[in-house]
């Protein structure tokens, strides 16, 4: 009798089957499923049992494996937003799209994507994440190894020192899986450089015991959002009914325990929740008297600050609620700047208008450009894209987001013409001509 055990593989993170169909969970918020044409096999959890002579059984072994590689390169399913999901690996660059690999702005920061997809449904989402996101047709995961792999290379090509890897994006950071090892290894990177490491999350996914791994692997920095205190309120702002503010405050609580730098990040959305809004930084500004943290951000030689204020900001392919009314910054310091002068009456310290500097960001060596806007190149058109109209081509290390198709999925395989409309902080947009 010959075995195969499936839990060997990490990304396999559980096994059911419905009689010869393997239903496999990738990475915890993935599913597949594998039809097994073999009549020799008994499958019980992970183990799939072969009764065949030996070296059948060995061929039908390398078979199953070679079902399931190419079931998770072409039907990979996110069970968060139920959409389509790519598993991108070598050769695909990691430079050049936003909702995946690296982004770097010329900056000590790397902002590291994972994964994109989220589990809430914010109604004033910049990116119209969640599972009913409008305009994202498909999903993107990133493995951990490549990631790392390429992180090391652009960490020593900015010198190394000082670097800040934020694990940010269009969707829930925190469900990257595996996040402690991800957030682990880019520890070991930045700390020979007396850098960090940072994550923006929606703090749902959070709970104590994956806190308390965070903390062990060397995460510097949690940004919370949080917009809401009112129940109400925040379930409406989240679009989710089982959005629960309680857990997300407890959660906060537990993070300003740790050696975890919690900074809390709530977002004004004008006419909307004006008041909920300072109850937050209320709410951030107490918790901060009660809990004292003495976590120095290395990049600073400081306190990291407890909050970083933000505007809601009317965004193309993102959500607008319609009775938001949009503000200029202007108007939203002169708000900030009237809430730290009445904190200040009470002899409270607050920063609200947070500056790069306070994080310790500065410039520092960008990569190269390789196309220049108006620029026509070839690409390989490699993928399908993020949203309706768009595949991914590949050209010179580089993801090109080649925008305003009609044909998408003719288009993958071939190469083609493509005019650079961007080329930004290395985020590729062309149009195919
Ligand atoms: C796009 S989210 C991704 C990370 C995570 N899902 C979260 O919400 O924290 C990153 C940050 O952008 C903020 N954000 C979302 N939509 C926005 C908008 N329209 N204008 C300004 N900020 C926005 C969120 O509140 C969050 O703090
Ligand atoms: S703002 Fe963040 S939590 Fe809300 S839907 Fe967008 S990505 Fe998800």
């Amino acid at each position: 009798m010959t075995y195969l055990d499936l839990s060997q593989y990490r990304m396999i993170t559980d096994v059911k089957n419905k009689d010869n169909t393997l239903i496999l969970e990738i990475n915890k918020i993935y599913g597949v499923e594998v039809e097994i044409p073999y009549e020799e096999v008994e499958i019980n959890d992970s183990i799939i049992k072969i009764n065949a002579h030996p070296k059948r059984a060995e061929n039908i072994k390398i078979g199953i494996l070679n079902l399931i590689s190419y079931s998770i390169a072409n039907n990979l399913k996110s069970k968060i937003t139920k959409r389509k999901t790519v598993y991108i690996n070598e050769p695909i660059p990691l430079i050049g799209h936003t909702a995946f690999g690296l982004i770097e702005r010329g900056r000590n920061i790397i902002q590291v994507r994972g994964h994109c997809g989220c589990n809430l449904n914010c109604i004033f989402c910049s990116v119209d994440e969640g599972e009913y996101s409008k305009t994202r047709k498909n999903d993107y995961y990133v493995d951990l190894e490549y990631l790392v792999e390429n992180y090391k290379k652009m960490a020593d090509f900015k010198g190394n020192k000082f670097i800040e890897a934020h694990l940010d994006g269009q969707g829930e950071p925190a469900l990257y899986y595996p996040l402690v090892d991800l957030v682990q290894e880019l520890v070991e990177i930045n700390k020979k450089g007396n850098g960090i490491v940072s994550m923006q999350t929606n703090g749902t996914v959070l709970d104590y015991k994956l806190i308390d791994e965070l903390e062990e692997a060397g995460l510097h920095r949690i940004n919370l959002s949080i917009n809401a205190l009112d129940e109400k309120v925040a379930k409406m702002l989240s679009g989710r009914r089982d959005y629960n503010i309680e857990k997300i405050l407890d959660i906060a609580e537990y993070i300003k325990n740790s050696k975890i730098h919690l900074l809390i990040a709530p977002l004004l959305l004008p006419n909307i929740n004006d008041e909920e809004f300072k109850k937050v930084i209320d709410y951030a500004v107490d918790l901060d008297l009660r809990v004292k943290q003495n976590i120095i951000n290395p990049l600073t030689g400081k306190r990291d600050p407890i909050l970083g204020c933000q505007l809601c900001r009317v965004y193309q392919l993102g959500r607008k609620p319609k009775k938001m009314k949009v503000w200029d910054f202007e108007k939203f310091y002169d708000l900030l700047r009237r809430y730290e002068l009445e904190y200040k009456k009470k002899g409270i310290d607050v920063k609200l208008i947070t500056s790069p500097k306070d994080f310790g960001t500065h410039r520092r060596k960008r990569l190269p450009y390789p196309f220049k806007v108006g620029e026509v190149i070839k690409a390989k058109v490699v993928l399908d894209g993020r949203v309706k109209g768009e595949v991914l081509g590949v050209a010179k290390d580089r993801v090109i987001q080649i925008i305003n198709c009609n044909n998408e999925q003719n288009l993958i395989g071939k190469t083609v013409k493509v005019r650079i409309l961007r080329n930004k902080d290395n985020i590729i947009v062309g149009e195919s001509i």
